[in-house]
């Protein structure tokens, strides 16, 4: 269902990017689960190149039981960019929740007005997709910005709704990215690397998707899965670990 949006980052990036493949730790890369009533396959791929230090996507395919495209995009900490969030979900073809965004690093005014004022004019485009939906796992003023895609929708919207907005959204962030300066002073990347790591810990600990992964693939796998390659600069918290 969310092939074709996997296929257009892909290609965009391979046409923009002078892409690295980045080595995927071994059994985290592809992985097939017979535990449900329907077979899923999750498969991830991993690059960098000078402007981006991590972009991943991975793509569990369960037929008609679920869909997921997720993604994350980690500009180099030279770039005090947002980071592109993707998140399209579909369970057993009723449940459609999608979720595109410019990741905020910081909260100040100067970053909102740079970074996310820009993407006013898409979010007011596509008032379908941007429902201002309330968020049960994240907070959203944290690393969420306002002007986010963030609806329940359904096929037909993925369709002729949600492929615009998402070329829509990526240009955009294309284009954020060619007029963004890079930054000289180590003391402001710093910041960067740190707030990078933050949003990793942050999205580890409360990523929603580590009981699909453990039910899919085992808790074991789910948790190597979170934190040695989705939020690879997280560390499990002792907490979490204990609670599970
Ligand atoms: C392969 C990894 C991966 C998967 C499969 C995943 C799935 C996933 N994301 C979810 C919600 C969500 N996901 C996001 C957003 C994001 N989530 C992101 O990983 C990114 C990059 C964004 C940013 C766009 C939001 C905002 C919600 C709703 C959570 C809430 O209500 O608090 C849910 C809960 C759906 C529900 O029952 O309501 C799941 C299972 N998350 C993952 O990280």
């Amino acid at each position: 269902m969310y092939q074709p949006f996997r296929e257009y980052l892909e290609q965009e990036l391979f046409r923009r990017f002078d892409l690295q493949s980045q080595p995927i730790p071994p059994g985290l890369e592809r992985q097939v689960s017979d535990r449900g009533k329907h077979q899923a396959t999750i498969q991830s791929w991993c690059y960098q190149c000078p402007e981006f230090r991590k972009i991943r996507y991975t793509y569990i395919d369960g037929g008609e039981a679920s869909q997921v495209f997720n993604s994350v995009i980690y500009p180099s900490p030279c770039y005090d960019l947002p980071l592109l969030g993707i998140d399209l979900l579909s369970f057993g073809k009723k449940k459609i929740l999608v979720v595109l965004d410019f990741q905020p690093l910081f909260r100040d005014e100067a970053y909102q007005k740079k970074y996310i004022e820009p993407m006013r004019e898409l979010h007011d485009n596509y008032p379908d997709l941007a429902q201002g939906l309330e968020m049960k796992f994240y907070d959203a003023n944290q690393y969420f910005s306002k002007y986010l895609i963030f609806a329940k929708t359904d096929a037909e919207t993925v369709e002729n709704r949600l492929f615009p907005a998402f070329r829509d959204y990526l240009n955009l962030y294309w284009g954020l990215l060619d007029r963004a300066e890079p930054l000289t002073d180590p003391e402001e990347i710093r910041r960067i690397v740190k707030a990078q790591k933050d949003y990793d810990q942050y999205s580890a600990d409360r990523d929603p998707a580590s009981g699909l992964f453990s039910s899919y693939f085992g808790h074991e796998w789910a948790e190597k899965f979170l934190y040695e390659f989705l939020f690879a600069d997280a560390s499990p918290l002792a907490v979490s670990q204990s609670k599970r």
